[in-house]
Order: C-alpha cells, then structure tokens, then sequence
C-alpha cells in the first residue's frame, strides 16, 4: 500500500490520512490506476470538484475549456470509466453458469444510454473546441507574424552595430600593449594582465602605402612564366606606357609586363601592406625544403601580437603561410577588385573573403583532433599535429605517402566549414531575416565535429567519396581537373529544423500516452526523412557520452518527456508504454551504436539526378537515380513491389493455408508467439550447425543469416501489424538510389548510414517455372531453390555429421557456419544465376501450404536418406525462378561483391509454402551513408563454359572473376 499522496506536488502534511484513489482521481493526477493507490483527503476535494465542475459543464452544453481550474499541466487524460472495479473483473474466472439475460441485454442498453444522453453532449463539445483551436490558432499566426517584424527590425539595429563596432577594426591601426591572461583554477578565474613586447622593430607602425612610379633600369621582382610560378628579378628597359614596361630578366628574356605583373625589388618600410594588398612573399615549403622563392598572393590577415606579427598570405596556388614583413614585395599595380587579379583557382574564394573581413568563419581546434580534410580532391581523416594563429598543421592519415600541410582554419578544405557553407545556402531561403545576424555575432568559429583517428574516413572505407564538382578547392596544393567519378556527391549532416519538438525537462512521472502527445507523431509525414532522424524530428534527442570508468562510448536517446534511454530494451519498453498512434514508432527506428550517424546523408549535386523516383511512388521511400558518368538512363522496367506469378505458377495465397499467432505483446516473448516457434522449430532439426536459442529477428534486426528461413506474423495473426515479428512485409525504410557505375552497370547505394542487421529491400519479380521459355536470360533472375538446396545439404550435412561426428568433432555456430567442401560442390550454380541460397530447412513441412511444428528432429537422418520432399512433389512443384529482367523492384539491381555488405535471406510471410519465400536483403555490417551495396552472388567461378566475367567490386579479397 502507498504511503504517499498520488498528486506529485500535494502539500499535505506527511502523516495526512490517505484514501483509496479511484481510477477517476488518478486520471486527475495523470498516473495510472492501481488498486493500492491513495490520496489525500484536499487532493481527492479537488479532483472532484473538478470532475463536477466538467460534468456540470458538459451537461448544461457550455465550453469545458471555460473553467478557470482546467489546467494542462496536470490534466492530460480525462478517462471515462464505467466501473472502477476492475481489479474485480480481473479476479472474475470465466463463468460457468447460463447467462442472466437481463445482465446479456447490458451492453444494448448501456449503449442506448449512451446515445441518448453523453453522445448529443460530446458532439456540442467537438464543435465548441474546434471553433476554440481555430481562433486559437488565428491568434498565434498573428502572433508569429508579429515576432517576426520585431526579429527584421532586430535584425537591422543588430547589423548597424556590428558595422559600427568592425568600421573601426576595418581602418585599424590597434596598439598592442596588454594581453589579458586568463588563468583557470578549479573554481576561480584570475584574470590578470601583462605588458606585450611592442611591435618589431622592422615592422612599419603604420601609415598609408605609397606605390613609387616605376623608371628606367630599376631592378624588380617579374612574372616569367605563369602566375604559379616563383617570381624573377629582371630590370626594367623601357616604359611602354604608364602601365606597361619593357623588362628584361637576368637570363636575357625580354619581355613586355603590365605593372600588376611586376613587385618592387625590396621591402617598403613606410608603411604595413593592408589586407587585400597584391604581393609576393617568400614560400617555404616544409615537404620539401626551405625555399627562398617569391611567389604571389594576397595579404589576408595582418601583423598582430596574435599572430607573432606576420602576415597571413594567401597564395594563389592555393598554399596558405604567415610571411614576416621583410619577405614580402609590393605588387607594383592592382585592379580595383583584387581578386580580378588572383588565379581563378582563389577568386571566389578571396572575393567572398574580403568582402567580409574582418568577420571569419574558422574552425577551433585542438591538437590530436582529427577532421576531415580535402586532400587531391578526396576527403581524408588528417590529425591536427600544430597550431599558429589562423593555421593549423594537419597530418592525412592513412594515405599512402605520409603527408603534412599548414592549412587556413577558415578554408573550405576541412569538412566543417565546407557543411556550414552548403547548410547555409541551403538554409537560406528558410532564414532570410535571422540569417545575417546569426552568422555574424554567434559564429566566428566552428566548434569541430569530434572525431578520433579511428573512426572510417569516408574516402578511406568503401566509397571514395567525391566533393561536389561544382565547388573549387580553393587552398588545394595540387589543383587536377576533376574527372567525373561514380560517386560524385558529398556527406552533409542534416539539421533537425528548430521547429521541431524537443525533450522537456525531466520530473518523475509514470510514462504513459501522454508523454508524446505533444509532439504529433505522423509516421506517413516522414517519407523523405532519413528512418534513423525519425524520433530526432519528433521529441527525443540523441547523444553519445562517454563513460568515465569504461572510457566506452554510449549512445543516449532522450525522450520527449525528458528520460534518458540507453538500451534497446528499455527503449521497447517506453514505446510499448507511451505507444502513439498505431505504434509506428518502432524500434527500429532507433539505434545504440555510436559509430552510426542517424544524421548523415549522401548528397549527389541536382545536375546528376535522371529520375526523382523510379518506383513512380510505389514504395514508402523515393528511390532516386543519379548518373554523374553519362547522360544514360536506366531502361524501362515495370517496377513492381510484390512478386508476380506468371501462368502455372501455383502461388496459392489463401490465408487458409496460413497459420498465426495470438500474441497480445507484439510478439516480444518469443518462446509465445506460434509464429516464432516455427523459425525456431525449423532450426531446431540442425542443432549442431545452428547454436542458440536466440534466433531470428532481434529487435527488428537480423545480424546474420538464418539458414532454415525466418517465418513472419501473418495475415491470421492477432498481433499487430508492426509487431517485432514483421520486418520485410513492412514499406520501405531505407533511403536507396540506383546509381550508374563505372564497370558494373547501374547499381545500388544507400544515401544514410545503415545499422548491421537492418532489412534493406525485397527482391521481387515475376515468379516462373523452371522450363518457361520466357525467362529473359539469366542476368536478372534468381532461383527460388530453397527446398532442392535443402534437400541436397541435408544430403550432404548428415554425411559430413556423421563422419564428423566419428571424430568427435564441434560444430560451428549460424554466424560461422561454413558448408564443408563436398556440399559446397553440391551447391553449385549451374547456371549463371544469382544463387539465393539458403540452406538448411525443416524437411518436416508440408508442402500443401499448412505448416506443422517439427518433431522429427530423431528421425531425421533416416527418412532423409531414403526420401526426399521433392520426391513427394508433384512434377511441377520443383525450382521456380524469379524473374526480374521485365518487371522487378530496386533489389534487381544490387551488384555483386566479394567482400559483400548485404547478405539474402529466405522469409515466408505470405505462405508457408515452401517453395515461394521472399527474398530480403539484410545488412551484413554497418554500412555508412554514400556506399554501394553489394551481396555475394556465389557464382561459381569457371562453371559455365565459354563463359567469362570479370568482377569490379574492387575491394580486397575481389576473386577477379565473377564467373
Ligand atoms: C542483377 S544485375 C545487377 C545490376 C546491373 N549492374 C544493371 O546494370 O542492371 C547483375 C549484373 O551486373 C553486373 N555485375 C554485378 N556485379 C558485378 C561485379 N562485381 N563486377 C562486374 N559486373 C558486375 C554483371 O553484368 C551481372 O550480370
């Protein structure tokens, strides 16, 4: 019995007398009823002063929102209850006795009761809160409306201030005479301040730069041969016009240079070189040697106590230094736009970057971060090694030749400022007012994406993943032309938009409905949304902590209503428990793997894109097909979401021949769920090869392939229809394109990361006999050969038991099981199809469509020797062929790979007979956003005469041939 006040925030005195709270009270109280319940007398007052009030309301047909005590926080349910009874219901046993027939008639008249008396009230209401939330509504439009106008003016007073506070940086000349020194203790701040060094000696205070005219037999730096090269001494011959003059170089070249194109021979003192200003400055490359060369640029940053008083250049061949003033040469001419005059390579980029100086986007780093980086066109994992002001030195890991290079903080070649610029543009047009501001006063630094050197690099795992073609590397050292690739697009990290739910804070509560109400869960609103960002757009929040004794990384989901969830189990159980809407919301949704970006998204630029959708909306999710090769398109086929039996077929699909389950738990408790047992039942029959009792579906996940095939919940079953037991009958989660490669025709990737074990797609087409004359070629088909594969491994597996069993030997497990050599020969292709095979299967199913439970695993042996299914069936019932050369879907498409990333797996969700499963492709590993998927088709190589395939998957273990 409790001995406390159901009312969270009751005042009562502690030993205040408590009574039994009734299921109306605790409605009141929001917490779930429960026979040891107890309130205090002042709560129970007013609970039911409340419900009086409302059913006073009600009855007289006036507003209940109208009552001054209608309080949200507090009420969230309000439950109609006919008896609050039920624990006695519950004790009641089923009855024996005939039926009273005045108690039979009940529910008639209850009903007409009803009708008559709470019906005609409740519609009254329906109408007044509609009208209630409509003008609700109109004034909060009018509100936004308001806020809005107040942000623009906003906006405008902020943007004056902040072109007031830098018009003084911009014309400044700051005199560095203290530095502030914060030092960090434990707990307090000291902040104390020191003298600075003065500016050096040979560094120019200030003043205005005046360009000399240049004269006859003066002695400068000239461009010889092309704008990337280092600059020459030559000696002014003769002046061609004001801007024109004749220089002849030491090596006697002769030629006629345009001032911009010449620097003064030595260094002018009078005054610092201003940001913008075109020189030449000595380079010194440290991957190769110090050099003592001139080359030309642009002054991006200038000398300051910061940055040890050099300047920062901007080279136009795209390398980034600080120079000290003595090395660095005027440019003796400059157009009014100095980026006209900078190498295309860096015009844009120092267009933009003047024209906001001083306002800098850079990242902040710490040494040992890893970031991303662009290195020869690809992005690559590099290890921050130092820092200098504005610089930072970065090591590309693994990359072939060890590389190091002092790059910009702001330049576009590290992956957060390259997101931030993209997300910007693409924000733009949503944030036209805020924009402007946000960037200036919030944003001078990126913090960076945390990443640690062994996380995959994008480039460096499967998918060589390419920028964006239309974007220039501005600070590139080797600047190629960018070919085309197959995989021409980018990583963005999507953004949750502001608008959307977030977690509340978190106060003690018993979780239920109410927990998600408020943030209207629309599973059918989430068709273009990555499945894994789902919750994040709705409510809950997700986050990865370290664990300060293990050191081991944790992902945490926070929910809307502010509980922190780190397990899959747990997870379960807050959904069954808050379970919105039709329990859409399912837990494969969500995922506990740290090294899984539910954010991460694969952009191909919009030039790419042929087709918007090639399954014309057919599935949940568009399915996009990008070519960045060629101008191709894929042929027409009729896409088809179902398999389609073609003419003497005998695809019986009558639910009759189906078994289901009674599960009321969504299936969780497997040992319960007839359906389950026949997955685990089919296994059972091959305890050797297949360990555990775990098997199947996981959570919705499928690690590895379940030989003896999966059987899903079904049309008969009472579960419901997202129940743990259904996976590949659901639509579409994942977010796939069919892309154009370079040696393997078109191909599937997936545009989001994607957990190990997830179900990716169905392979469908149109089912066949073996002998139909119209199977179009073997390229597109698949044999449906699970009961011959059985039965010929069954074969095979109780030989190599028994003479294994002779030597004493141990099985493997489902994850390592690995056919011996001989059945593997039995298993070959003989044509060169895809081979779905499957294995091992229950032998004791009836191929008539009914399945029974096994009991056979004793006699296995015995019977399987001397008779086969197949022998059992008729003619007609033996391979079939899934043909998918004319009609199909998305999965006829995935390539082969050695080193596969999907594997297949037999499923019945339609039939349990034997010979028609489903085809579902499931995750091998975790896959990241912008990677092909490939299965291993199992071709046996050299089986086919005449006939030779070279394979290109291109990873490590590639056999070469395919065929
Ligand atoms: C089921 S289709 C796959 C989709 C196909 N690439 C297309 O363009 O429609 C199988 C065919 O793709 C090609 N293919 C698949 N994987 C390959 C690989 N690793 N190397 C070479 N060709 C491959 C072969 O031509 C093979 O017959």
């Amino acid at each position: 019995m409790s001995k406390q006040c159901i009312n969270y925030y009751c005042k009562s005195k502690r030993n205040e007398e408590l009574y039994a709270a009734q299921q109306s009270v605790c409605n009141y109280y929001n917490v779930r009823y429960k026979p040891y319940r107890r309130v205090c007398r002042a709560c129970m007052k007013k609970s039911t002063r409340f419900l009086n009030k409302i059913s006073t309301l009600l009855k007289n047909q006036k507003f209940i929102f109208d009552d001054d005590s209608y309080s949200r926080k507090n009420i969230n349910i309000i439950e109609l209850s006919d008896s609050d009874d039920s624990i006695a219901d519950d004790n009641d046993g089923p009855s024996t006795s005939y039926p009273n027939p005045q108690t039979t008639k009940l529910p008639e008249t209850i009903h007409a009761m009803w009708n008559k008396t709470v019906k005609p009230l409740v519609t009254v209401q329906k109408e007044k809160i509609t009208n209630y939330l409509i003008s609700e509504r109109s004034q909060l439009i009018a509100g936004i409306e308001q806020i809005k106008d107040t942000m623009t003016e906003l906006d405008n007073k902020l943007k004056n201030m902040y072109d007031k506070i830098y018009k003084f940086d911009k014309q400044q000349e700051f005199e560095f005479d203290k530095e502030m020194n914060i030092v960090d203790t434990n707990d307090v701040c000291i902040v104390s301040t020191k003298m600075l060094p003065g500016l050096p000696k040979d560094l120019p205070k200030g003043g205005r730069v005046i360009r000399p005219l240049l004269k006859m037999g003066d002695q400068v730096y000239g461009m010889k041969d092309s704008q990337l090269q280092p600059w020459v001494k030559a000696t002014i011959k003769s002046a061609v016009s004001d801007t024109y003059f004749n220089i002849i170089f030491d090596d006697g070249k002769e030629i006629i240079l345009n001032n911009k194109n010449l620097a003064y021979i030595n260094t002018l003192n009078e005054a610092q070189y201003p940001v913008g200003s075109r020189v030449i400055a000595k380079f010194q490359d440290m991957n190769i040697q110090l050099t003592d060369k001139f080359y030309v640029g642009v002054v991006a940053e200038p000398p300051k106590y910061l940055n040890n008083f050099r300047y920062m250049i901007f080279f136009d061949d795209g390398y980034t230094q600080y120079v000290y003033h003595k090395d660095i040469r005027l440019v003796c001419g400059e157009s009014i736009n100095i980026s006209d005059d900078v190498h295309e390579n860096i015009r844009e980029f120092v267009k933009i970057y003047l024209q906001k100086y001083p306002e800098r986007l850079m990242v902040k780093f710490n040494k040992k971060q890893v970031v991303r980086a662009e290195l020869d066109n690809r992005w690559v994992l590099a290890k921050v090694t130092n820092l200098d002001a504005s610089l930072v030195q970065l090591k590309f890991l693994y990359v072939t030749n060890e590389r190091t290079e002092w790059m910009y903080r702001g330049s576009n070649r590290l992956s957060p400022i390259y997101n931030r610029i993209n997300s910007n543009n693409q924000d733009k047009h949503i944030r036209s007012t805020m924009g402007d501001v946000i960037k200036f006063i919030n944003q001078p630094y990126i913090e960076l994406e945390n990443l640690t050197e062994n996380e995959e690099s994008i480039s460096n795992v499967d998918s060589d993943i390419q920028k964006d073609n239309d974007l220039a590397f501005p600070f590139n050292s080797t600047r190629k032309k960018h070919k085309p690739q197959e995989n021409d697009g980018i990583i963005k990290i999507i953004k949750i938009p502001s608008n959307c739910p977030k977690p509340l804070s978190y106060k003690h509560h018993q979780c239920s409905l109410s927990c998600m109400l408020r943030v209207h869960y629309d599973y059918s609103k989430t068709r273009d949304t990555n499945v894994l960002s789902i919750p994040l757009h709705f409510g809950f929040t997700r986050l990865i902590k370290t664990d300060k004794d293990s050191k081991l990384k944790k992902v945490i989901y926070t929910t809307p209503c502010g509980r922190e969830i780190n397990d899959k189990q747990t997870m379960y159980k807050y959904l069954k428990e808050t379970g919105y809407g039709n329990n859409t919301m399912t837990i494969d949704l969500f995922d506990f793997d740290y090294l899984i970006n539910p954010l991460s998204s694969f952009s191909v630029p919009e030039k790419y894109i042929r087709v918007h959708d090639i399954s014309y909306e057919m599935e949940f999710k568009t399915i996009s097909v990008a070519n960045s090769l060629n101008d191709l398109v894929p042929k027409h086929i009729t896409y088809i979401t179902k398999r389609k039996p073609t003419p003497g077929v005998n695809l019986n699909l009558d639910p009759k021949f189906l078994c289901g389950c009674d599960c009321t738990d969504n299936c969780q408790d497997k040992t319960k769920c007839s359906c389950w047992q026949l997955t685990y039942e089919s296994k059972k029959n091959y305890p050797n090869i297949i360990k555990g009792t775990n098997i199947g579906y996981n959570y919705k996940r499928l690690e590895s392939p379940l030989y003896t095939g999966i059987f899903e919940c079904n049309i008969n079953c009472k579960c419901t229809k997202t129940c743990l037991n259904r996976v590949v009958q659901e639509p579409l989660k994942t977010s796939l394109q069919l892309f154009l490669t370079e040696k393997k025709g078109w191909g599937v990737r997936t545009l989001t990361d994607i957990p190990k074990g997830t179900f990716v797609c169905t392979f469908v087409g149109e089912v066949r006999t073996e002998n139909d004359e119209a199977i179009n070629g073997d390229e597109y088909s698949a044999d449906l050969d699970f009961l011959k594969t059985v039965e010929g491994f069954k074969e095979g597996y109780e030989s190599y038991v028994a003479e294994e069993e002779s030597e004493n030997c141990t099985s493997t497990s489902d994850e390592e099981f690995n056919p011996p050599s001989k059945i593997k020969n039995k298993m070959n292709v003989n044509k060169s199809k895809m081979s779905l095979r499957t294995n091992l299967q229950n032998t004791n199913t009836k191929i008539d469509g009914k399945h029974q439970l096994s009991k056979l695993n004793t006699q296995k042996k015995v019977e399987s020797k001397h008779k086969s299914i197949i022998e059992h069936l008729d003619k007609d019932c033996g391979v079939h062929i899934l043909d998918s050369k004319v009609s199909g879907n998305i999965g006829r498409y995935f390539n082969h790979s050695c080193d596969p990333n999907i594997f297949i797996q037999n499923v019945f969700v339609d039939t349990h007979d034997l010979r028609f499963p489903w085809i579902a492709y499931f995750a091998l590993k975790n896959i990241s956003a912008g990677t092909e998927l490939a299965w291993n088709y199992n071709y046996i190589i050299g089986s086919v005469p005449n006939k030779k395939m070279k394979c290109y998957c291109k990873t490590k273990k590639c056999k070469i041939r395919l065929l």
